[in-house]
């Protein structure tokens, strides 16, 4: 049986587990191409195939697993007694979207400081998991999703720290002062389609330098970073063409694991100006450009890494969002404004939710420089406002611009919405990897003048949990049993066995359907690949 034949026959059920089946099948070793790009050595075509072979088995999955979950006595809905005519699957699958860029086509790479199988210090990839043993790092030359001007960077910053006085990070001993280097780009606003696929259209360059200051004078370290800024403009002047670079900034971090807090300091240095390069260097933000819109982004804020295909993935979820001037248009996980924002003209508002304060600062901004007004970004994690902000807004059918939440939010003063009426109420979710919190799910569950939700995923097997949730018919007999036991409301992760154990108390509503699913692939020559789910009532 071939590798495709598994995937389609059920055999391998994960993303994750086919693509180690496959790069087992293909190769022995494991080298930077292996870990970063797993499928790289895999032609286009039947990488989509694949993804496109595991997506299918989350959706039979999640008919099967529906199923499951339904008491005895519960009304099967058409939907889950039809499958069989869909071959087992729980919606209209339209397919897998191709990235428009397949080669060097993320805008943020993260670099490890690391040493080389042979002892060299390195910028690059580790080859595998801490966990595993593996600290190994490698030249991320072979990795064909980072683009040229990252690669530059990297082999720019591995000259620097090679000649540094200072040492690099040791992940045995938890030492070193040099430890990651991130790369970010961001794009010119496009006027042909094809200009897209040439580099020149980078315009700006943020460069993020992580190190762990701990025993290094503030002198010391001042000195090094000069120098570090002089080491990295010189490289990117002599890039031909010249690799554009507007923001340098260090982040310090004393802790452990890579992933710095929220709140690791974050110091911008100064970068020599070139003709070319936007003054925005000690304002720390780069700026992108997507749907014909410009996004300021914070270095610690989210941001699609492949603009291009999310792009279409954003255009996909507004149109199969069924929007119209009378829509309430919700974002949950919200980023930096960008879905509720390319769609901001289709409905007559849109409320953002998002926990990271700098991507909501740049929601604000965002909103402003591309005149938009009808936009509204509250800062908190969605499981804590969620309820609220849709009774605030459901409860009352005509807005109300003196609403407590209104009032006490000072960025609503330029927002001055008219009093229209909302009839079409729809929620757009782009959660985490680890999916949408069980409080949410159970929020958008019993709010039923809800009728649509469009959820937008880069873990197919979270949204599987989620939307086991969200799709089950509850039993009435079921219930009464469940309320005489008592609540027994589980928090946490989402995982698929947690999310039917939920389902068991979640209380009488009415369930969402899967209407139909579409994928999108962001992240070609990974694992990795998004998906949107339609659900309706
Ligand atoms: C996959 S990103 C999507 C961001 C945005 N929709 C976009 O496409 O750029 C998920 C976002 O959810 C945010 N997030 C994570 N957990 C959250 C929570 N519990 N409540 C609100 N936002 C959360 C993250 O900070 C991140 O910005």
């Amino acid at each position: 049986m071939t590798v495709e034949e598994k995937a389609s026959s059920g055999v391998i059920l994960s993303l994750e587990n086919l693509v180690n089946k496959c790069a087992g099948d293909i190769t022995k070793t494991r080298d930077v191409c292996d870990a970063v790009t797993p499928l790289a050595r895999i032609p286009y075509e039947e990488q989509l195939t694949l993804k496109k072979n595991a997506i299918s088995q989350i959706l039979k999955k999640l008919a099967r697993n529906t199923r499951k979950c339904c008491a005895d006595d519960v009304i099967i809905p058409y939907w889950l007694s039809s499958t069989k005519d869909r071959g087992g699957l729980c919606c209209d699958f339209e397919g897998i979207v191709a990235s428009p860029l397949v080669d060097g086509y993320r805008n943020k790479c993260e670099f490890t400081v690391g040493y080389s199988p042979d002892g060299q210090p390195v910028v690059g990839f580790q080859l595998g998991m801490f966990r595993e043993g593996i600290t190994a790092v490698s030249e991320p030359s072979e990795c064909r999703n980072v683009s040229p001007i990252a690669r530059a960077y990297a082999a720019a910053f591995q000259d620097f720290i090679r000649k540094s006085g200072l040492p690099i990070w040791n992940k045995h001993l938890n030492t070193g002062f040099w430890r990651m280097l991130t790369v970010r780009e961001g794009r010119a606003a496009t006027l042909k389609d094809n200009e897209y696929l040439d580099s020149t259209s980078i315009l700006e360059v943020m460069l993020i330098i992580q190190v762990c200051p701990a025993g290094v004078a503030g002198e010391r370290s001042t000195m090094e970073y000069q120098e570090m800024v002089r080491s990295l403009s010189l490289a990117a002047s002599a890039g031909r063409p010249q690799l554009p670079l507007t923001t340098i900034l260090v982040q310090e971090h004393v802790g452990v694991s890579n992933a710095a807090p929220a709140d690791a300091q974050i110091i911008p240095l100064s970068v020599p100006v070139s003709d070319d390069n936007v003054p925005d260097s000690l304002t720390g933000y780069i700026h992108d450009h997507m749907n014909g819109l410009k996004f300021r982004i914070s270095p610690t804020a989210f941001f699609q890494v492949n603009t291009l295909a999310a792009e279409r993935l954003y255009s996909l979820a507004g149109d199969w969002a069924g929007l119209g001037p009378d829509t309430l248009l919700f974002d949950v996980c919200c980023g930096t404004g960008t879905i509720g924002l390319t769609l901001a003209r289709h409905v007559g508002m849109v409320v953002g939710i998002e926990m990271n304060a700098s991507a909501v600062s740049d929601a604000w901004v965002n909103a402003k420089i591309n005149d938009i007004s009808n936009c509204r970004f509250v800062c908190a994690k969605a499981e804590d406002v969620i309820s609220s902000l849709l009774n605030e807004y459901l409860s009352s059918s005509t807005m109300n611009t003196s609403s407590t939440t209104t009032q006490n939010d000072p960025q609503m003063d330029d927002f001055k919405p008219s009093c229209l009426q909302f009839t079409n109420v729809v929620v757009i979710v782009d959660p985490p990897r680890c999916g949408l919190h069980p409080v949410v799910v159970r929020t958008l569950r019993m709010q039923t003048q809800l009728r649509r939700v469009v959820y937008v995923s880069c873990n197919p097997e979270s949204l599987l949990a989620n939307a086991v949730e969200l799709c089950t018919p509850i039993s009435n007999t079921c219930k009464e049993k469940q309320e005489a036991k008592g609540q027994n409301r589980r928090r946490g992760t989402t995982n698929l066995s947690q999310a039917r154990q939920r389902v068991k108390n979640m209380p009488l509503s009415e369930p969402f359907k899967p209407v139909k699913a579409i994928a999108v692939d962001l992240f070609p020559h990974t694992q990795h690949c998004e998906m949107v789910l339609l659900l309706e009532r």
